[in-house]
């Protein structure tokens, strides 16, 4: 049974610019056993499609529309708070910045034990430090980081403790947003060696990461959604995605290099004309139209349809069914 499921997901954020429409109709699906990879260049909505899917969304997050259910509960989107008991146990985040995630005054051990008496307030101290030294274990981590402080830990240990801390739980659904940006190439390594290790031994049901990073998703995700301008527009096993993407989008994404943004740790698409659309406008047809070799005339105005095959699902014109598409070929 499929374990986290969106359906219709669009959302917004005013600001004294204006509203900013950041997921405009997000359809999505995790299946257990499996890591869900979303890609997208910066500004697409992949970090507001991970707090809405870890049920942490910033608080100037408005849900216009959309279903979503995780692990058999409907999620009530417009209270999203209401669901916080399932953070930690059914549902749990896996932030970027290892350092951060982590209190500098507060050892290791002390934070694990908050962890878990969320679940059991009269857990003992004892058990805590057992289950917590289990859990550091599986992730090759001495037990002595019980006792340590965030500084005394090295960056590829820390973010380590930081994935320990937020399994203590067992969650059903891991959402990981970016958690190897800002690590050195072994550390990376070892972090996405623990997130499949997570899935594989069954110590998650399924993980969801966010990377503008296609690589490493090919070698490491079972699935892959590609997000451009609020919206998913193609998903589909990763070998399907890497070999054979459908989406024009997607194509330009494989076919580039996502370069580094000066001053944001996002990434723009290079190597395309042009630039992804100003989220502030409404966008009737496929945002990625303007920048699209083969789009016609009905590209810019109406949404289109998704069109499915070989497990793989794209939202464009130059694919939809014939009987959508008679004008536009
Ligand atoms: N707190 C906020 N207030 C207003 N607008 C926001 C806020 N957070 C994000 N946005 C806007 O929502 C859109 C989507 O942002 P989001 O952070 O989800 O994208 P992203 O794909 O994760 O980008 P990046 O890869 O740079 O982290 C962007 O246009 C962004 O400017």
């Amino acid at each position: 049974m499929t374990l986290a499921s969106i359906r219709g997901l669009a959302a917004h954020y005013d600001t004294g610019e204006g509203r900013h429409h950041a997921l405009d109709g997000v359809g999505l699906d995790v299946e257990p056993g499996q890591i869900t990879g979303i890609v997208g260049e910066s500004g697409c909505g992949k970090s507001t499609l991970a707090s809405v899917l870890s049920l942490n969304p910033k608080p100037s997050l408005r849900v216009d529309a959309g279903a979503m259910t995780v692990a058999g509960t409907a999620i009530d989107l417009t209270a999203i708070e209401s669901h916080r008991s399932l953070r930690g146990g059914t549902v749990a985040l896996l932030p970027q910045g290892a350092l951060n995630a982590l209190n500098p005054t507060r050892r290791v051990g002390s934070v694990a034990h908050d962890i878990l008496a969320v679940g059991d307030k009269r857990i003992k101290r004892a058990e805590s430090e057992a289950r917590t030294a289990a859990r550091l274990a599986e992730l090759d981590l001495p037990s002595r980081v019980l006792r340590a402080y965030p500084h005394q830990l090295s960056g590829g240990m820390r973010q380590r403790t930081v994935a320990a801390l937020a399994t203590l739980r067992d969650p059903r659904l891991l959402v990981a947003d970016e958690p190897s940006s800002a690590l050195d190439v072994s550390s990376q390594r070892l972090l996405m060696g623990l997130l499949r290790r997570l899935v594989s031994e069954g110590l998650v049901d399924a993980i969801v990461l966010i990377t503008h990073d296609v690589a490493l998703l090919s070698e490491l995700a079972d699935r892959i959604a590609v997000m451009y301008a609020g919206r998913v527009v193609e998903q589909a096993p990763a070998r399907t995605l890497v070999d054979r993407p459908r989406h024009p989008y997607s194509r330009a994404l494989l076919a580039s290099v996502l370069a580094p943004e000066p001053g944001t740790r996002g990434r723009r698409l290079a190597g395309i004309p042009g630039s992804p659309p100003d989220l502030r406008l409404r966008i009737p047809g496929c945002p990625f139209e303007p920048r699209c070799a083969d789009a016609v005339e009905r590209c810019r105005t109406e949404r289109p349809p998704r069109s499915r095959s070989e497990g793989a699902a794209s939202d464009c014109w130059l694919h939809a069914p014939a009987k959508e598409a008679a004008d536009v070929r």
